[in-house]
């Protein structure tokens, strides 16, 4: 129902053992899927750490042993082809691949070193924000959406709402474009509009990481650089991981990238490194084929 509210309660992925180091932190920037290194290779700055996941679904595997970091105040992008665990990926942050009947999980995802099955489902809800390839702004007024997760939590003053919704309307660049309409309906506004605007929604109890799933890939090039310049500058603040098929917009967008293929990351490092000069057959190929 909300993108911002939209971890449901789970059981718990197991707890898992050793793990990898993180995308782009000294150690560990080679291909993935290796044995691991300890946890004492994590990165200081680890937001999100993913641990020997592998998720099934009725047996058949979306994700293998799949271990990564997600560093603060960076924006890691996941490529790869169609099918190869991307949303899973972004799904086993939340817990919301947990709440599949047909899947089952093993490994461990931790959210600032504390293992996410085991947070208080609100705890997560605040901590996590998603974002959809569809703009779903609520059908409420545009100061509504912003401040819906806030008063849900209870977590801003009702005295500093109003700019609150200036902030992080203002974060996302749309605060000139709306700011005397904030009564309007949300679903008047153009599709452009309506991402940044979850966005914004989706920032407005500051969670500690934000997940985008091909947040551009119902807009044209005018609204997709919007929303791209919008992350920019949440990059200041936030862990962000974006799913994207676009490479270009990685490519503009990204600090780290992981590429993965049938379910596992088969190389992952820092932009320039997987983009300009990738170490894998693999990901030449998968580069190769979108150009
Ligand atoms: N709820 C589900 N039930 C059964 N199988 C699923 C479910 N969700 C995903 N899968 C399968 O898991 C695999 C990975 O899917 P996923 O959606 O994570 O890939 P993706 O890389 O995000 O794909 P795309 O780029 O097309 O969105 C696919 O084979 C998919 O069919």
């Amino acid at each position: 129902m909300d993108e911002v509210v939209g971890t449901r309660g789970a059981a718990g992925v197991g707890a898992g053992a050793g793990n990898e180091a993180g995308v782009g932190a000294g150690a560990g920037n080679g291909a993935g899927g290796a044995a691991g290194t300890g946890a004492d290779a994590r990165p200081a700055d680890e937001v999100v750490g993913i641990s020997h996941l592998t998720v099934s679904y009725d047996g058949a595997e979306a994700l293998h042993d799949v271990c990564l970091s997600v560093r603060d105040r960076r924006i890691l992008a996941v490529i790869g082809p169609s099918g190869c665990g991307k949303t899973t990926l972004l799904r086993s942050v939340n817990r919301l691949v947990l709440e599949e009947p047909r899947a089952q999980v093993s490994g461990q995802v931790t959210l600032r070193g504390r293992d996410v099955a085991r947070m208080p489902a609100e705890e997560l809800r605040r901590n996590v924000g998603m974002v959809f390839q569809e703009p779903s702004p609520f059908p409420f007024s545009i100061w509504r959406n912003v401040t819906y997760a806030p008063r849900y939590f209870g977590s801003t003053p009702k005295r500093e709402l109003d700019g609150l919704v200036r902030e992080k309307l203002e974060l996302v660049g749309l605060w000139d474009e709306v700011s005397r309409d904030l009564r309007k309906s949300a679903l008047r506004l153009s599709g452009g509009q309506q991402q940044r605007l979850c966005i914004a929604r989706a920032i407005a109890v500051d969670p500690q990481v934000l997940l985008l799933d091909e947040p551009c890939s119902a807009l044209d090039v005018n609204a997709t650089a919007t929303v791209e310049r919008a992350l920019a500058r949440l990059r200041e603040r936030y862990a962000i991981v974006v799913v994207t098929h676009n490479i270009g917009q990685a490519r503009r967008i990204a600090d780290e990238v992981a590429f993965m293929s049938e379910g596992r990351i088969v190389e992952r490092g820092t932009a320039e490194q997987v983009l300009d000069h990738p170490r894998r057959d693999e990901t030449r190929a998968f580069l190769a084929g979108w150009r």
